[in-house]
């Protein structure tokens, strides 16, 4: 799988896949402090869960550095206020503050400023290459709810470049080209970031793997007339509960699902999960910039003066969801079973 990693710790610097630009032009980003950080993740330069998660705690690593001091109570104090900047660049996505208070937990724990500066490297480096592991497992899981032949729907990108390598929707389509089974995946182009036609499908053309690109509006008449078998999706965040917050659309797409009797799949890591959300009503959904829908590649589509509703998430409720497949197996979205994945 040639799929570029999205974020890269290179010579005390960031290197960041610009996810804005793709799937024209493949760019790195060099990031050097700790507000450029903010901005990226802000700005979806990097996005999905667990690449927000993992650049955020790259950020505080640059902060370690980048603040000289060699008082450690100072330096401590300066790179947890730098961690709560970076906590306010995206309220939705839970990956962002379960990699931050990691991250907090070793600064904390430090008693030198050398200690602090390479232990907050080390524990950035461990995200990361936890993730990697965690997505492939959560592929394998997957793909044994697959078979030959299946055509499966999705929606936003929840591929390798979202995470640290091999991405959770997205990873039981690469394993399942690797391994000569035959899936094909119908992606929703996921307005109005476009995140399902410009990412989702150039990942997996890249590998190979079957994909078809469709409108978010056409998913009801695709799930008639073209047998889709199942859908799975990413998510940013799960309630206590098994509700599921995950790109808009999502929920959408469940209540389809249902309605057709095909089976609705999250895919997540346990870093989505969120033990002190009860709910999905109690889950913050981020409101973004109404240009985002008034324009589209910088053309605008609206009149001017309208009125705009821009939420990039939305939330499908544990009943609606068959199945939420993690690192530890596929389990049922009901509170039992979660607090199971935790003891
Ligand atoms: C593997 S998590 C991917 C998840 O994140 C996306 O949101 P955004 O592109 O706004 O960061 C979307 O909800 C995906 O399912």
């Amino acid at each position: 799988m040639n799929i570029p990693q999205s974020v890269k710790w290179e010579n005390d610097t960031i290197l960041l896949l610009d996810q804005r630009k793709l799937p024209h032009v493949t760019e790195y980003m060099t990031l050097e402090s700790v507000a450029s950080v903010f901005e990226a993740i802000k700005s979806l330069a990097v996005r999905g869960a667990p690449a927000i998660g993992i650049a955020a705690a790259f950020g505080v690593a640059l902060s370690a550095l980048h603040h000289k001091t060699n008082d450690i109570d100072e330096l401590k104090e300066l790179v947890l206020m730098d961690s709560g900047y970076l906590s306010q660049s995206r309220p939705t996505a839970v990956n962002l503050f379960w990699a931050l208070n990691r991250m907090n937990d070793v600064i904390i724990k430090t008693n030198s400023t050398k200690a602090l500066r390479e232990a907050v490297l080390a524990e950035a480096l461990a995200i990361q290459a936890e993730d990697a592991e965690v997505c492939r497992s959560i592929g394998e899981h997957a793909l044994e709810l697959f078979q030959d032949g299946d055509r499966i729907m999705t929606i936003c990108n929840a591929g390798s470049i979202a995470t640290a390598k091999y991405g959770t929707a997205l990873a039981p389509f690469f394993l399942a080209k690797e391994r000569g089974i035959d899936l094909s995946v119908f992606a929703c182009e996921t307005r109005p970031v476009f995140q399902g036609a410009r990412l989702t499908t150039w990942e997996l053309m890249q590998a190979g793997v079957d994909v078809t690109l469709i409108t978010d509006n056409m998913a009801a008449h695709t799930m008639k007339t073209k047998h889709i078998s199942a859908v799975i999706t990413g998510a940013d965040r799960i309630a206590a509960n098994g509700d599921s917050a995950n790109k808009i659309g999502t929920f959408g797409l469940a209540v389809l699902a249902k309605s057709f009797g095909i089976p609705f799949y999250i895919a997540a890591p346990l870093s989505t999960f969120d033990l002190d959300t009860p709910n999905g009503d109690a889950i913050p959904i981020e409101e973004r910039d109404p240009a985002e829908i008034t324009h589209v590649n910088g053309l605008k589509v609206a009149p001017d003066g309208v009125s705009v509703f821009n939420p990039a998430f939305d939330v499908a409720p544990a009943e609606l969801i068959t199945g939420i497949v993690t690192e530890k197996g596929v389990i049922k979205p009901d509170a039992a079973a979660i607090a199971k994945l935790f003891n």
